[in-house]
């Protein structure tokens, strides 16, 4: 690492608050899923009050020494009186066990959904020293400085919260407002332009909870915090409310809705190699169509990337995935597309199955069992098909595609059609 990064001096972010952070600029990949072409920073706050010190969350354990240094040029442990935990992930939570043994009489504070990781983090330990359980809108007094938490469930974990500083309205975010570059200069108005390391964050933690991320804006706007001191990337200083509408903004859809109000969107996906999967397809499709309500889409994954259909499937309410058995498995970009769904929130739902096969037809179920540890429902048990469909067997398909699309409508009837005009 560059010694300027390591030597760096605590930054006074705010009269009597540092930033005692560490810097990671040679990471390339963070939580294995992660790219940053620029590293990362752990960032960490201690705030000096009249009656005590309070440290904001720790770094990650690899980077212990840096943060123990910069603790140690604003502070000394004997006058740390509160640890707060934002967030109990090993980024953040590394340097706790030690920081404990070089503070015990310092009081922690985690969210009542983190005591489990906290037990988790310090084991046995956790019986030399006290907690509290902090719940919405619970404060810490530190003599003429307020530390107000405030819970943000899934903004990354179940159990984060953020603290703010009520009297110089800092908001100590944690991973929320995030972002994985690293820049010495610290402030978002100093640093390099970070809005994509700050947009892939969002896309890559957050997204899957925009829901949640709607209702912590709801939190955090009130507030109106002049200083935003996140727990990776630059710290906010420089219109801190615009990242909060950025927020808003990357939580609603990229897309035009081309929807009405009452009508569903369900997509169906293929692929096939003799066509038999693909007749299927078409059958399903014609099935489906039929239903009044229902927009419905049809899509051969053997025209391109997977990508870009995680957007749209984020904004539809239903998906039907068709792949033939091949060496005892689904097909590959059928596996691609389901492993990109992590990226968003697809609980609840509708997901079903088809597919040809030859002997052992192990992709369906296979598929289905993807799409239950998605979370979706999968009301109808998936069809499969013996190599190519009988007419018998087209018509099966049709009837399955409109059970699966009357659930969408939530209708019992389908309407009648000639399939010859499709
Ligand atoms: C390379 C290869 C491997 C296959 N492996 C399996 C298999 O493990 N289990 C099975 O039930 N069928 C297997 N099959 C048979 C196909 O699933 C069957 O031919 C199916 O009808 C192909 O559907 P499609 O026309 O949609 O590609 C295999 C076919 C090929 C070409």
């Amino acid at each position: 690492m560059s010694s300027t990064f390591a030597s760096k001096p605590p930054e006074e972010i705010a009269p009597g608050v540092n930033w005692i952070g560490a810097f990671d600029p040679d990471l390339r990949t963070f939580d294995l899923i992660l790219k940053t072409a620029n590293g990362t920073t752990y960032n960490a706050y201690a705030i000096q009050g009249a009656e005590g010190v309070a440290i904001i969350d720790t770094v990650k354990e690899a980077f212990a020494e840096q943060f123990f240094a910069r603790l140690e040029a604003v502070t000394t442990y004997d006058a740390i009186t509160a640890v707060v935990l934002n967030h109990l992930e090993l980024d953040h939570a590394g340097a706790l066990p030690e920081l404990m043994r070089r503070a015990p009489q310092a009081h922690i504070y985690v969210s009542q959904r983190g005591l489990k990781l906290l037990q988790a983090t310090l084991k046995d330990e956790l019986a030399n020293y006290h907690y509290t359980l902090t719940d919405d809108g619970d404060t810490l007094d530190l003599g003429g400085r307020t530390v107000k938490f405030v819970l943000t469930p899934y903004l990354h974990w179940p159990e984060t919260k953020c603290s703010f500083l009520v009297e110089d309205r800092i908001l100590f975010s944690c991973d929320v407002f995030g972002a994985h570059f690293c820049d010495e200069r610290l402030y978002n108005d100093l640093v390099g332009d970070f809005r994509f390391s700050f947009e892939y964050y969002f896309k890559h933690i957050m997204r899957p909870f925009k829901k949640w991320v709607l209702q912590a804006m709801d939190k955090i706007e009130p507030l109106a915090p002049l200083m935003i001191a996140p727990s990776h990337g630059p710290i906010l200083r420089e219109r801190p409310m615009d990242y909060v509408k950025s927020y808003r903004t990357l939580s609603g859809s990229h897309l035009p809705n081309e929807l009405s109000a009452r009508e569903k969107s369900l997509l169906i996906f293929y692929m096939s190699a003799y066509g038999a999967t693909a007749d299927m397809a078409r059958s399903v499709y014609e099935g489906a169509s039929s239903i009044e309500g229902v927009r419905v889409s049809l899509y051969d994954l053997q025209g391109g990337e997977v990508e870009p259909f995680v957007d749209l499937i984020e904004g539809a309410d239903g998906m039907i995935f068709g792949s033939p058995t091949i060496n005892g498995d689904a097909v590959k970009p059928i596996w691609d597309l389901l492993a990109s769904l992590v990226a968003i929130d697809t609980r609840g739902k509708i997901g079903a199955a088809f597919g040809s096969f030859g002997w052992s037809g192990e992709a369906v179920p296979m598929i289905e069992d993807r799409l239950r540890g998605l979370k979706m429902r999968v009301p109808e048990k998936g069809k499969r098909i013996k190599f190519h469909p009988t007419e018998q067997e087209l018509d099966d398909c049709r009837q399955y595609g409109q059970a699966i699309a009357e659930l969408l409508a939530g209708k019992a009837r389908p309407k009648v059609i000639d399939f010859a005009e499709l």
